[in-house]
């Protein structure tokens, strides 16, 4: 559906994508991830034709888009800000497309009546915007650009502006919604929890380069480097050298699972990898942070720091969780160690 070969932009000298190579194919839903300023709204502009490529290709449906203007790409487009019409009602919005179409009044409201009824908004036709909550306004949007039936539909940080208990229902639903419509979808978003929800395919960006790209249990299980491993929450990454089922790290000797890479590299210890066991066994460390995350789980967070070794993050269940100064031992679980394939020498 959609192909990009080698996009590169530059803006005064400043490289924003360089030489992005990445593939969405029909009915998948794609989730670019990457913080402020990685080129995550760039890559929409170029796909759009909203913005011009230094180099490289756009394909969509295998054919070239250079010189092809953005209302002839039919690409649906969903920003930030959803940049609903306010002086138009919920009818006016959803319609808009259809009618830019040329497509006639009855045509319209019976095709605004099913986009409402997928959006779960039924019956708000006659709605200002200005009187529906952040939520409501999102849904509208999203019907305004999925109305003229985009062979590819594109979200920029589609929930951005919503509370977070509101952007993890809708994320739900828009999955679903897709799924059932079947539509291709390429999304950005700089929030790790809605990209991991919505993908199918997640493509991590770190300044104008794709860092990686898998499903979003690949990406979470095997992070390709420390620039991922740290997106994506993860704090404890060390240098390593690792040398068959085991890694010398700052921590001491740690097992590795079987088959990892060898030699200089770096170990990540997901915190649920950090064992704590009785002072005195293990590596001794001394509890600097306690911080109570909630969730169904009551799960406690800590921070651990050994005498000569960098800190380490811990989970742990609140009614074993050690108080703030206390002394406590670690251990390592294997199943919780990732040995990157990046070197150890880089980053
Ligand atoms: N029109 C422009 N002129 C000059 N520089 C630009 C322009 N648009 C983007 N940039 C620069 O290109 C880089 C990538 O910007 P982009 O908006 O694509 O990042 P982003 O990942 O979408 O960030 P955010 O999450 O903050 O929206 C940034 O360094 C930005 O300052």
């Amino acid at each position: 559906m959609l192909r990009l070969d080698g996009v590169t932009v530059r803006f005064d000298g400043h490289t924003a994508l360089d030489a992005v190579d990445l593939e969405v194919a029909d009915h998948e839903i794609v989730c670019v991830l990457g913080p402020s300023g990685s080129g995550k709204s760039t890559l929409l502009r170029v796909v759009a034709g909203l913005q011009h490529a230094d180099a490289g290709r756009v394909l969509l449906s295998g054919r070239d888009q250079h010189g092809v203007p953005a209302h002839k790409r039919e690409l649906g487009l969903m920003f930030q800000d959803h940049q609903l019409f306010p002086q138009r009602d919920v009818a006016g919005n959803v319609g808009f497309g259809l009618r830019m179409r040329g497509a006639g009044r009855a045509e319209q409201a019976a095709a605004v009546a099913e986009l409402l009824d997928l959006v779960g908004l039924p019956g708000a036709q006659r709605r200002e915007v200005p009187s529906l909550s952040g939520g409501e306004q999102q849904r509208v949007a999203l019907a305004r650009a999925l109305a003229p039936s985009p062979r590819l539909l594109m979200l920029d940080e589609p929930l951005g502006q919503l509370d977070r208990a509101l952007r993890e229902r809708l994320v739900v639903e828009l999955r679903a919604l897709f799924r059932r419509l079947g539509t291709t979808v390429l999304a950005v978003t700089h929030d790790q929890g809605e990209a991991f929800a919505l993908a199918d395919r997640i493509v991590v960006m770190d300044g104008g380069r794709v860092a990686q790209a898998g499903t979003p249990l690949e990406v979470w299980r095997s992070p390709a480097s420390e620039f991922v491993a740290r997106f994506l929450g993860f704090e404890n990454v060390v240098p390593a050298t690792v040398r068959d089922a085991t890694a010398d790290t700052p921590w001491g000797t740690v097992r590795v699972p079987a088959a990892s890479p060898q030699g200089e590299r770096k170990v990540l210890v997901r915190p649920t990898g950090v064992r704590l066991t009785a002072p005195g066994d293990g590596l001794p460390c001394t509890v600097t942070g306690r911080t109570f995350r909630g969730g169904p789980a009551s799960v406690v967070s800590l921070l651990l720091q050994p005498a000569d070794a960098p800190p380490l993050e811990a989970t742990c269940p609140l009614p074993h969780a050690p108080e703030e100064g206390g002394r406590v031992g670690v251990s390592f679980d294997p199943d919780g160690v990732v040995v990157l394939h990046e070197g150890g020498a880089a980053g």
